[in-house]
């Protein structure tokens, strides 16, 4: 990609989209962007009282799959331009993020309006030989990706750019459903709870003393409106996000 189409990827992030009319104007602190309250959202979520989460997985995957291509590209837009006023923010500089697959809301050009901004970005890729673990890679246009077994392309192994999780700042999660306390439901491989059940402060303060005083990352969640759902069957080993953006809506739990 040349220099002048770069820019004019920021200029589409950074000014040319436009704000979802709000129901329930509740001012961002972090820009001027208007988003939905977090209860008012609560009762257009999907009724999933009494559904498994098989059953949220396939119901959601298949709303979020009927979006069109231009539908996609315009919400992936808004809810990036609100992600990047939370990065920014958060003066995070190491931001794991993911490459969309199955509907998830793209991210190609949030990655690349925060290479300009001097933010180092990362992705996950399967562990090579631990079964359900992720390790995060550094990832800029250099870099070669490589689809794995699930068809979603990841960085190729390269141990010198890799990046312990405890590093970053935050983990831009996917995620297939989520409810207004921050639980969410994945594809079903547990990778990601596996990695954030690592970096609690209660998973840390078993490590060496240095990372007791580590600040574990923030994991933000990222989806579409059509993700929520009102209930969410939590288990054992799920954690909780500390956020989620979507494009008309910031859920802090
Ligand atoms: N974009 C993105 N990357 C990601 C995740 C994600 O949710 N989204 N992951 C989040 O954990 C990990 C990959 N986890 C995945 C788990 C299952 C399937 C999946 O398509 N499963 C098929 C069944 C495949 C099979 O049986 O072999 C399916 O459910 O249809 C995809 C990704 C790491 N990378
Ligand atoms: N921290 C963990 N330690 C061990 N096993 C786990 C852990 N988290 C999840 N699992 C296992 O992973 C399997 C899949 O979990 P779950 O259905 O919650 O995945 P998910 O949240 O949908 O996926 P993902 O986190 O990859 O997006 C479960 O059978 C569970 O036993």
């Amino acid at each position: 990609m040349n220099h002048n189409a770069q820019a004019q990827h920021a200029i589409d992030l950074m000014g040319r989209v436009a704000n979802p009319t709000p129901v329930m104007a509740a001012s961002d602190p972090i820009s001027n962007v208007a988003y939905f309250s977090s209860s008012a959202a609560n009762s257009q979520a999907l009724d999933t009282t009494d559904l498994s989460r098989n059953e949220i997985r396939k119901l959601v995957r298949q709303s979020r799959n009927c979006i069109n291509q231009d539908e996609q590209e315009q919400l992936a837009l808004i809810a990036s331009r609100h992600i990047l006023a939370e990065i920014q923010a958060s003066n995070a500089k190491h931001v794991a993020l993911y490459r969309a697959n199955d509907g998830e809301l793209a991210t190609d050009k949030l990655i690349e309006t925060l290479w300009q901004e001097g933010v180092t970005t990362y992705l996950p890729r399967l562990h090579p030989f631990r079964e359900g673990q992720l390790i995060f890679l550094h990832y800029d246009k250099q870099t070669q990706l490589e689809a794995n077994q699930f068809g979603i392309l990841e960085p190729k192994l390269d141990v010198t750019q890799l990046m312990p999780a405890f590093k970053l700042d935050v983990i831009l999660t996917p995620l297939v459903a989520f409810d207004i306390h921050g639980n969410r439901i994945g594809m079903g491989g547990g990778y990601y709870d596996r990695c954030l059940g690592a970096l609690t402060p209660q998973a840390l303060a078993f490590g060496p003393p240095a990372f007791q005083a580590l600040t574990p990352p923030i994991a933000i969640g990222f989806a579409h409106d059509c993700q929520q759902v009102s209930h969410i069957p939590v288990e054992a080993w799920d954690i909780p996000l500390a956020m989620i953006i979507t494009p008309t809506r910031r859920i802090t739990p």
